[in-house]
């Protein structure tokens, strides 16, 4: 399989190369199983949080290890959104994702008892990859719709031009 470079906090990775979509490859970014790679982001990315954040919010599944050791550094809690629907949710916020970016359309799902955790909080998005933003812009409207505020918006990784204002601390190209 033909791998590409990936580097973060100092850290280099030989990642395979996918294509989502016919003439779009691009380097697959993934942080489950590897706290080497999962912490160099993180530290990457600590100066970034935004002073006052109460609570980070991220998505299933690879941004979960890098939020939760961003987290657990900053003793910060930290709300996950799901993308499957689980029995035992009650009440849950369901959001529409745009993004074409992996090829498939995508909903979100926040149970309410996590969804309160956001109420009146000053909530950082945390993210893997930002690309369209297109998953930022359905996080934030998640964020809204629960009654918290969006304070700051982070990725490990950027990738092309996103619609909104994303911090990042390393790029990756579509090739
Ligand atoms: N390059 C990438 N690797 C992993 N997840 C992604 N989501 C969007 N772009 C991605």
């Amino acid at each position: 399989m033909e791998t590409y470079p990936i580097t973060i906090g100092g850290v280099t990775r030989h990642v395979p190369l996918i294509e989502p979509l016919p003439g779009r490859r691009i380097p697959l970014v993934e942080f489950l199983g590897d706290p080497e790679l999962v912490r160099a982001a993180a530290r990457a990315l600590r100066p970034l949080v935004p002073e006052g954040t109460e609570v980070f919010f991220t998505t299933e599944t690879s941004p979960i290890p890098l939020t939760h050791v961003l987290a657990e550094e900053m003793g910060l809690p930290y709300v996950v959104a799901r993308r499957r629907r689980r029995p035992y949710m009650e009440d849950p916020i369901i959001q529409e994702v745009q993004t074409l970016t992996l090829g498939v359309g995508e909903v979100l799902w926040l149970d309410r008892r996590f969804a309160e955790k956001l109420l009146n909080q000053r909530v950082t998005l945390v993210s893997d990859v930002v690309s369209s933003g297109e998953t930022m812009r359905a996080m934030e409207r998640m964020v809204g719709r629960a009654g918290g505020r969006v304070v700051g918006r982070l990725a490990a990784f950027r990738q092309g031009s996103p619609a909104l204002e994303v911090h990042t601390v390393a790029e990756l190209p579509v090739l």
